[in-house]
């Protein structure tokens, strides 16, 4: 039986690092109900539920085409919805007040390929209002201390993609909303990013990152995977190895969708 209530949705231990202290304003950063949307006339999500506890990193992951970008794109407030609700940081999402809050990084390059790297992170310090004393720290953080001067238009994709995720960092946003981070990058980048992205939830920030890579999974503190537009389940590693009894994440995904299907008599 899958998650369904919204009492069920936090995946359990999760919110245990992320709740708040006594007296902040709550423990989910991010908290969706029932959301439905559909794209180009067809349903591609469906009474979707899942919350992203304040100071914890949750893995968003599906196959390709379930609706982990949709989702994403209806968090940061620039997906039409059709019923449900999504709220962040206390506001509905798209809220004017959450500008500057959140940091959404999508898989299509969003930064601009004839400036340098330095040149585009300050543009969105800039933007973010932050001066320029943040610009030089991301740029390292994401380990382009070397190639700042460079075109991002010669760069390669696993550097260009860290371009980006340094302007979403920039601004030091208490919600990251991360389409697929690590893809491209070679391991030992990928270790990096996440020691970052870990780093960040240590500081209280609130991570989404969508990810095909299953062994990334055991990096989360929550997981929240879906298929077909649906969540199949929303649960720590440790549960989702625990209850299918399996070792390996990609495997315990294929179990637990084929007692998915069990369950639907297919
Ligand atoms: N603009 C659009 N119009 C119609 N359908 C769309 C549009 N964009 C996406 N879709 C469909 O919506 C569904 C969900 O897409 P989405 O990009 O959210 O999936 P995803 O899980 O992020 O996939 P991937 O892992 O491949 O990036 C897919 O079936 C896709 O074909």
């Amino acid at each position: 039986m899958m998650n369904s209530s919204s009492d069920d949705i936090l995946p359990t231990g999760v919110p245990r690092r992320a709740e708040p202290s006594a007296g902040s304003c709550g423990g989910a950063a991010i908290r969706v109900a029932g959301l439905d949307v559909s794209r180009g006339g067809t349903p591609v999500l469906r009474d979707v539920s899942m919350t992203v506890p304040r100071g914890a990193v949750v893995g968003l992951l599906g196959p390709s085409g379930c609706g982990k970008t949709t989702l994403m794109r209806a968090i940061v407030g620039v997906q039409a919805i059709a019923s449900g609700s999504v709220t962040v940081l206390d506001r509905p999402a798209g809220d004017r007040g959450l500008r500057g809050r959140i940091g959404y990084v999508t898989q299509r390059l969003s930064v601009y390929p004839d400036l340098s790297v330095r040149d585009n992170v300050s543009y969105f310090a800039a933007l973010s209002g932050v001066g320029s004393g943040r610009v030089d720290l991301v740029i390292d953080q994401v380990g382009l201390g070397e190639l700042s001067r460079r075109r991002v238009g010669a760069l390669s994709g696993g550097e260009a993609n860290r371009a980006s995720l340094a302007c979403a960092l920039v601004g030091d946003p208490e919600v990251l909303v991360l389409d697929e981070p690590t893809v491209g990058l070679d391991p030992m980048t990928r270790e990096d990013l996440w020691e970052r992205f870990r780093a960040l939830s240590d500081a209280g920030r609130a991570l989404l990152i969508s990810s095909h890579v299953m062994d990334e999974a055991l990096r989360c503190d929550g997981l929240v995977l879906m298929r077909r537009g649906r969540v199949l389940a929303a649960l720590t590693p440790g549960e989702l190895l625990a209850r299918t009894g399996e070792e390996t994440p990609d495997r315990a995904f294929l179990t637990l969708i084929r007692s998915g299907q069990e369950g639907e008599g297919r």
